[in-house]
């Protein structure tokens, strides 16, 4: 099958959602990341561990192009998103994004009303009825588990919200524009252990609608909630590399590279 002209990302038959073919990204004449091939499958949820500067942002941020928007990231290899190529340049990128949602470290509500963020996506995209827009808002609510807490007061600033309510707060806006795949850089680092608690069985709960790609320093946390895990690090060069993808039991039993092993059991890192 031909790939779509239009770049719309259709529903295509393959499992595999991301396919990242020998990446390498600079940020102006630096290297930041090497080598780095990976397969996500769909549906499923991969880890990113590794020590600290070893590119695992840096590489999540390449996998919906949000990195270009905020810095001089460039790269070269190729990513296909269910087959397409995200870095063509036809590719729209606010459909793009709208495919491959995001949730950052800190929580970043906007300043506006619990509602309003959770439908600024929506309106962005579409022109649903009030009705409609209200259920849409509810559904996604629902989703990131924050319905309960918020559906009396929804008109009240998202700023007034605690921390781990504003990071589900910002998985429901990211949610209610239906993307096929979920992008989460710590999102638990700023929270408490009883909120990413909530988080982690919320991540289970959207395992089967969407894809989800998560960074984290936690590796009780990757060993929790993920089906696979990428380890990357860095060696003198300070270039970061993908060292192993596999089974999270794999990787956390039985890893094949020493390097890997050395990390997950704490002896470096
Ligand atoms: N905007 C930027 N401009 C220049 N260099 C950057 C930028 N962002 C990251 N880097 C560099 O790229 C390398 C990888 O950084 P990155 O933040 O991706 O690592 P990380 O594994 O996510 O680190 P951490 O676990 O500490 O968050 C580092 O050497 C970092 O200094």
């Amino acid at each position: 099958m031909k790939p779509d002209p239009t770049m719309q990302f259709a529903s295509q038959a393959t499992d595999l959602a991301l396919c990242v073919k020998d990446l390498a990204v600079y940020y102006g004449t630096r290297k930041a990341i090497e080598g780095v091939s990976i397969d996500i499958p769909s549906a499923q949820v991969t880890a990113i561990i590794g020590p600290s500067g070893c590119g695992k942002s840096t590489f999540i941020k390449t996998l919906n192009r949000i990195g270009e928007l905020e810095s001089n990231m460039r790269i070269e290899g190729t990513i296909q998103f269910f087959g397409q190529d995200i870095y063509s340049n036809r590719v729209n990128l606010n459909r793009l994004r709208r495919q491959i949602g995001m949730v950052f470290q800190k929580p970043n509500p906007f300043p506006m009303s619990i509602y309003d963020n959770v439908a600024y996506g929506i309106r962005v995209f579409s022109r649903p009825s009030r009705s409609m827009l209200d259920e849409m808002v509810e559904s996604a609510l629902k989703s990131a588990a924050l319905w309960n807490e918020v559906k009396d007061h929804l008109n009240k600033s998202a700023l007034s919200l605690s921390g781990g309510q504003q990071q589900r707060l910002c998985i429901a806006r990211a949610l209610a524009i239906k993307p096929r795949v979920l992008l989460m850089d710590e999102p638990c680092s700023a929270l408490d252990p009883i909120t990413t608690m909530k988080i982690e069985e919320l991540i289970q709960e959207l395992r089967e609608q969407f894809t989800i790609v998560i960074v984290t320093h936690n590796m009780q946390q990757a060993a929790r909630i993920s089906d696979r895990t990428a380890f990357f690090s860095t060696d003198e060069s300070q270039i970061g590399q993908l060292i192993e993808v596999d089974a999270t039991s794999k990787v956390f039993s039985a890893a094949t590279d020493v390097r890997t092993r050395n990390y997950v059991e704490g002896r470096f890192g």
